[in-house]
């Protein structure tokens, strides 16, 4: 390597060392489908980043692009400052992916014992079958497992091999609560021991749960990148519902108010200043019933940056 390539290798953040997974400038298309757009990803060593978006945003194929399932068309995608396909990379990378089978016949154990023989450092069988909440299934045939269960094992099959990249595309889409939070502990020890972590969800209690950044996705870009206390901040103070006579564009079109919507038979109102719009609401209906005021959530912050711009109202 020449010295112009070593002062471009310096400035490359793909090649800094804390940065576990990288896209750079990223255009991909599926078919007739132009899925990612120039699109950035940084996924960080000892951090759980969230890929947020509606269906169809491209995160799972974002998460393939990093994973060298797929290639990019152009910009580059690297992990571990590699070429995701070299095999160097991969060994320091566990997956779970939204779609992969088991094989019915073999039990549990089977499988993570299967999968531990992949990589040079596994963790023990019974560390991978607590750590995915399987020690009482360890002996069940895969195909007697129930669809949560099953989730689990593909949880233990990517964790297995102690990744310093984990990569968790909906893992928790079929499981119950209870599952859940266990799986979300794991993952939060994970990043705490200082692997990088990135997670595709739909369910926003579980990125506000673990996130320490979240990447909003929306039509193949980047619409935010921030932690969940900024996207929170950014999405104003308060959810404000009640029931009213005041009309949609008298809510949106008062003071501090960033979004509102009619849901059954009450108003709700996103504002940045609680307290005026308390005021503004009953000044315009002194007879308005059932007013609550809640504390803006992220799932609140996500759809003001998904509404169409001609709902957003600037505060
Ligand atoms: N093999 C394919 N051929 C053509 N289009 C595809 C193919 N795979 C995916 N797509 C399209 O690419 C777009 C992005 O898909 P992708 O699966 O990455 O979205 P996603 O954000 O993961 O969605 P979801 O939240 O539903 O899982 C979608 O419009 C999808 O229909």
């Amino acid at each position: 390597m020449h010295s112009g390539d070593q002062r471009f290798e310096a400035r490359n953040p793909c090649q800094d060392i804390k940065i576990a997974a990288c896209l750079r400038g990223v255009a991909k298309s599926l078919g007739s489908t132009r899925v990612l757009r120039g699109f950035d990803l940084d996924v960080r060593a000892g951090k759980v980043t969230a890929l947020l978006g509606p269906n169809g945003a491209g995160k799972t194929t974002a998460v393939s692009l990093l994973t060298g399932r797929l290639a990019p068309d152009a910009g580059t995608a690297t992990l571990f400052g590699l070429d995701p396909r070299r095999s160097a990379a991969r060994t320091r990378l566990g997956v779970m992916l939204q779609t992969a089978g088991l094989p019915d016949m073999l039990t549990v154990a089977e499988v993570v014992r299967l999968q531990s023989g992949y990589y040079r450092y596994p963790r023990t069988l019974v560390e991978t079958l607590a750590l995915a909440g399987l020690t009482d299934l360890a002996e069940r045939r895969c195909g007697a497992l129930s669809g949560g269960q099953a989730r689990r094992v593909h949880y233990a099959l990517a964790i297995c091999g102690r990744p310093d990249l984990l990569v968790l595309d909906e893992p928790t889409a079929t499981m119950d609560r209870a599952s859940a939070r266990a799986l979300w502990a794991t993952v939060r020890e994970a990043a705490d021991a200082g692997a990088a972590v990135l997670l595709t969800s739909h369910d926003l209690m579980e990125a506000d749960a673990l996130a320490d950044r979240v990447v909003v996705m929306d039509a193949g870009v980047v619409v935010a990148d921030a932690t969940p206390a900024a996207l929170r901040a950014r999405a104003g103070g308060s959810v404000i519902r009640c029931r009213t006579r005041i009309v949609l564009t008298a809510a949106l079109a008062m003071p501090s108010v960033h979004d509102a919507s009619v849901e059954g038979a009450e108003l709700r109102v996103v504002t940045g200043d609680g307290a005026a719009t308390v005021r503004a609401l009953l000044l315009a209906d002194p007879d308005l019933l059932a007013l609550r005021v809640a504390d803006a959530t992220l799932e609140n912050a996500i759809a003001l940056l998904l509404a169409p711009a001609n709902q957003r109202i600037a505060a």
